[in-house]
């Protein structure tokens, strides 16, 4: 029988519906090729939902996605919503699903190309060879943390963890470093926060159930030195919300574009596939936004929620082709471009590539 799996497609704002639509042009081209379906079904979040149905995070989402094999996400979010109440905002329906779909770890590979060494705002030499993993919390933290508020005179939020939180996310990282070079670096506050102090003690303590893995600690302000400086140093991050989104944006610079970075934000029972940036509006409705952070997160998702290894394979193998061939999205364009293509040509490319082999 046809192997076959529900995808549940979340397109949001902006450039959300154009880098979705080119990776659902890839997912069917491999998916036809290894001979297995996938079927779509389509919820709103954010900005869209905010106007389809006043709610950021609708009950059908919420309750949708949980039927389905695995999520793919855009991104939402534009000034249009800015102005809301918080509880209104795109953002907060973001924070809402992740938080319903428990997926506490957010897992960001940052892969320097060899096709790319140019394109990053570093010395060649400094970033040849890049392959790091920021592994991030991401359902708790001060995004999440109780109290918060705004009186309009004083403004509060607080950065809160408890110690299951970090045990759990702690070993996905020591999980993931156990599949590579054993590295654990682990990015907190520990010498002004006490929340980091928590979340460093318990990291140690986790860290003797991998006597094989060498766990370093660091500064979040040093660590965001050290990724410009020497990002080779680095295997496996290990950070909380806050940290790990703001180091994330920085460390896609390393690759070139944010453009590029994927994540796979997965918990016990589900996977939301999302690429790391934002919905882009500055670019957005111009045929312009690069979909490999996409697409190569549909990859993560065939690998990780389907366990389709092979049709991941495929788009991996059908990104760096493209980038290889020449082909850049206009984020890229000054790097090695042979052709400078739009986002739907660039999709198209890869489909092409994937899907013959
Ligand atoms: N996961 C999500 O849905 C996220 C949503 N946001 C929301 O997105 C909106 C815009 O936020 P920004 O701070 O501007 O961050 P952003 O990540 O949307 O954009 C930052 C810069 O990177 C560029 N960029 C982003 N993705 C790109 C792509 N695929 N190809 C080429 N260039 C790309 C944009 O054009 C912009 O100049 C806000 O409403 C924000 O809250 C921000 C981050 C994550
Ligand atoms: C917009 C957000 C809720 C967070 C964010 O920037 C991210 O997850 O990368
Ligand atoms: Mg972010």
């Amino acid at each position: 029988m046809t192997r076959s799996y529900k995808i549940a497609l979340i397109k949001g704002d902006g450039i959300g519906p154009e880098i979705i639509e080119e990776a659902v042009k890839v997912l069917d081209a491999v998916s036809y090729a290894e001979g297995f379906e996938l079927k779509y079904d389509e919820y709103l979040l954010g900005g869209a939902a905010i106007d389809a149905t006043d709610d950021p995070a609708p009950k059908e989402t919420l309750e949708g996605v949980k039927q389905a094999d695995a999520v793919l996400f855009g991104a939402i979010g534009g000034e249009k919503w800015d102005n809301l109440p918080r509880e209104k905002r795109p953002e907060t329906g973001l924070l809402k699903l992740r938080k319903e779909m428990e997926v506490f770890a957010n897992i960001r590979p940052v892969t320097v190309y060899n096709e790319l060494v140019n394109a990053s705002t570093l010395k060649p030499s400094v970033v040849q060879g890049v392959d790091l993993i920021v592994v991030r919390e991401l359902i708790g933290g001060i995004y999440f943390g109780q109290p918060r508020g705004n009186d309009g005179n004083k403004a509060f939020n607080t950065m809160v963890y408890s110690k299951p939180e970090i045990e759990r996310i702690a070993r996905v990282a020591f999980d993931i470093a156990m599949k590579r070079s054993k590295r654990v670096c682990s990015v907190d506050k520990a010498n002004v926060l006490d929340v980091s102090q928590l979340w460093r003690d318990t990291v140690e303590e986790i860290a003797k159930e991998y006597p094989e893995v060498t766990l370093t600690h660091m500064y979040v302000d040093n660590a965001a030195m050290q990724l410009i400086r020497d990002p080779k140093q680095f295997d496996v991050i290990l950070t909380g919300n806050i940290f790990g989104d703001i180091l994330s944006d920085e460390a896609s610079m390393l690759s070139g574009s944010i453009g590029l970075l994927p994540s796979a934000s997965i918990g016990e029972k589900f996977g939301l596939y999302e690429p790391i940036h934002g919905s882009a509006p500055d670019i957005a409705g111009q045929g312009i936004a690069n979909p490999i952070a996409t697409i190569a997160s549909a990859a993560m998702m065939l690998r990780y929620a389907l366990n389709e290894e092979v049709a991941a394979g495929r788009i991996e193998q059908a990104i760096k082709q493209t980038l290889s061939e020449g082909y850049r999205t206009q984020d890229l364009s000054s790097y090695d471009a042979k052709e400078v293509c739009s986002t739907s040509e660039i999709g198209s490319i890869i489909a092409n590539y994937a899907a013959s082999k």
